[in-house]
């Protein structure tokens, strides 16, 4: 396994637009994408870059309000109220051999590999497994682009 780029902090909210609010005003972020539905998490999603280094991408806070409370941050938001930190993404290099890997562990990989909010594949290991941590992984945009 080839632990590649920490390419996002997943960070839910009961509301999206005081989040972006919050670090504009609060943290001084001047770059905030614009919000969309990724339906196949259910959730309305937009990300907070943070600066990187000589040109490099810096890492994201990637902003999670659900579109249902049946989600999977619906659920979560109801034991966590305030929001929080949800999920860490790693970036790897095939994403394939590292749900193989993963599965070679006997750690629980959550369905198959789909599409997420960065247009690559994507998948998320039990956070049980993973010491307490929910761990997204997902392919290296081919383009570089992040
Ligand atoms: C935009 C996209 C992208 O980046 O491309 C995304 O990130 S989408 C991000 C949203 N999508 C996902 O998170 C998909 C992967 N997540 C899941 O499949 C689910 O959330 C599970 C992780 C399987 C948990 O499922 P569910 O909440 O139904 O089960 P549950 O409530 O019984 O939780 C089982 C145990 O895991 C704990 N648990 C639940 N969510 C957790 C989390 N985020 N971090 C750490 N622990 C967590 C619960 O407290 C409980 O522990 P106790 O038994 O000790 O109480
Ligand atoms: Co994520």
């Amino acid at each position: 396994m080839k632990l590649g780029r920490l390419n996002h902090i997943g960070v839910a909210t009961p509301d999206l637009d005081a989040s972006i609010a919050f670090y504009r005003n609060v943290m001084g972020a001047t770059d905030v994408t614009e919000p969309f539905v990724l339906e196949s998490q259910q959730v309305r999603v937009c990300f907070v870059n943070t600066p990187g280094e000589n040109g490099t991408a810096g890492t994201q806070i990637e902003l999670l309000q659900p579109t249902s409370s049946d989600s999977a941050v619906g659920k979560w938001l109801e034991k966590n109220p305030l929001g929080g930190q949800h999920h860490i993404c790693y970036e790897v290099p095939d994403i394939h051999a590292a749900k193989a890997w993963f599965e070679g562990l006997g750690k629980r990989v959550l369905g198959e590999p789909r599409i997420g909010a960065h247009g690559t594949l994507i998948f998320f290991v039990h956070p049980k497994d993973m010491g307490g941590q929910l761990t997204e992984i997902m392919e290296t945009p081919k383009d570089g682009h992040h």
